[in-house]
């Protein structure tokens, strides 16, 4: 078996040419929808991420507001500026670029953001609402690695489905996410006994752990379909450096029937599905 590989770079494009077409025709009857950013320090990833997401906000055609606050902000700072953007008509969408530095409470600042403007979904109104299936914003992680299973999967129910991580941004929210589609559900982590036998039994497969390559080729059911949530930077045999997954992707191409890449996976989902969230966002404050 040659597994196929899930183009998640041309997927999350065809995504934002949907959302641009949406957003053209909302600005018709309403002003742009607004997506606020915050990052604070130096972390140059972050500011990779930051500068992505505002380049393809106004590629969609909606308004970016970028706020850089240096890394001796105080925590009283960014709430302020958390409680200025939830009460600014033009913001529709905000998001704290995660990690914060260590002096600042990221749980605390989360819970300031408007629950209705909270487009990452990490507000526990919003994580008690996905839990329930009541509606609520999806973290766009787990909304991408969803898109990306149904692209090569219709039905999915009664499979099993093991999710190795168990962050809130990606693991929880991605379990109750395959629930709602009737999957059996294991979270698995660094500290499950007998993870090989775990993931051997998976066929749905989300690594979400951050440890580079984890996830081995012969662990891997044949025939299951393989979503790599990490994005781990290593030495490369040139001495320079290069983007690794949680999963040996080589080692899977003769045995997953589908299998994300890094880079091209999922990392470019979730920017197009924090877009989605953002319209999402506009359109239900302002109906
Ligand atoms: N508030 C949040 N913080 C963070 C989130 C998040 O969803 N909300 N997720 C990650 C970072 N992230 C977006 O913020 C993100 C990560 C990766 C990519 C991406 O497109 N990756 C590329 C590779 C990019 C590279 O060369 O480094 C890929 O996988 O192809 C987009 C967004 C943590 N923080
Ligand atoms: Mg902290």
């Amino acid at each position: 078996m040659v597994a196929k590989i899930i183009d998640g770079k041309a997927i999350s494009e065809k995504m934002r040419a949907g959302l641009a077409k949406e957003v053209s025709n909302l600005v018709r009857h309403m002003p742009k929808p607004g997506l606020a950013v915050i990052v604070v320090g130096d972390d140059p990833a972050s500011h990779v991420y930051v500068r992505s997401k505002a380049k393809q906000t106004i590629e969609v055609g909606m308004e970016s507001f970028e706020y850089q606050l240096p890394a001796s902000a105080s925590e009283h700072q960014l709430l302020d500026l958390v409680a200025t953007l939830n009460n600014d008509e033009r913001v529709d969408g905000i998001l704290v670029q995660l990690p914060l530095p260590h002096h600042i409470n990221a749980e605390k600042v989360l819970r300031a953001i408007a629950p209705a403007k909270d487009v990452d979904g990490f507000h526990p109104l919003n994580v008690g609402l996905v839990a329930t299936g009541s509606g609520g914003m999806v973290p766009c992680t787990p909304l991408g690695s969803m898109i990306l299973i149904k692209s090569v999967r219709d039905n999915i129910a009664g499979l099993n489905a093991v999710i190795v991580g168990r962050s809130n941004i990606v693991g929880k929210p991605m379990a109750q996410l395959l629930l709602q589609e009737s999957c059996t559900v294991t979270i698995a982590h660094s500290r499950t006994a007998d993870l090989p036998a775990v993931v051997g039994a998976a066929d749905i497969l989300v690594a979400a752990v951050g440890r580079p390559e984890m996830v081995r080729g012969t662990w891997v059911k044949p025939g299951s379909v393989v979503i790599d949530v990490g994005i781990n930077r290593v030495a490369a045999p040139d001495g320079k450096s290069k983007l690794v997954g949680d999963v040996a992707f080589g080692e899977c191409l003769d045995r997953a029937a589908a299998i994300t890449p890094v880079p091209g996976g999922v990392g470019p989902m979730t920017i197009s599905c924090l877009l989605q969230n953002t319209l999402r966002a506009a359109t239900a404050r302002r109906a």
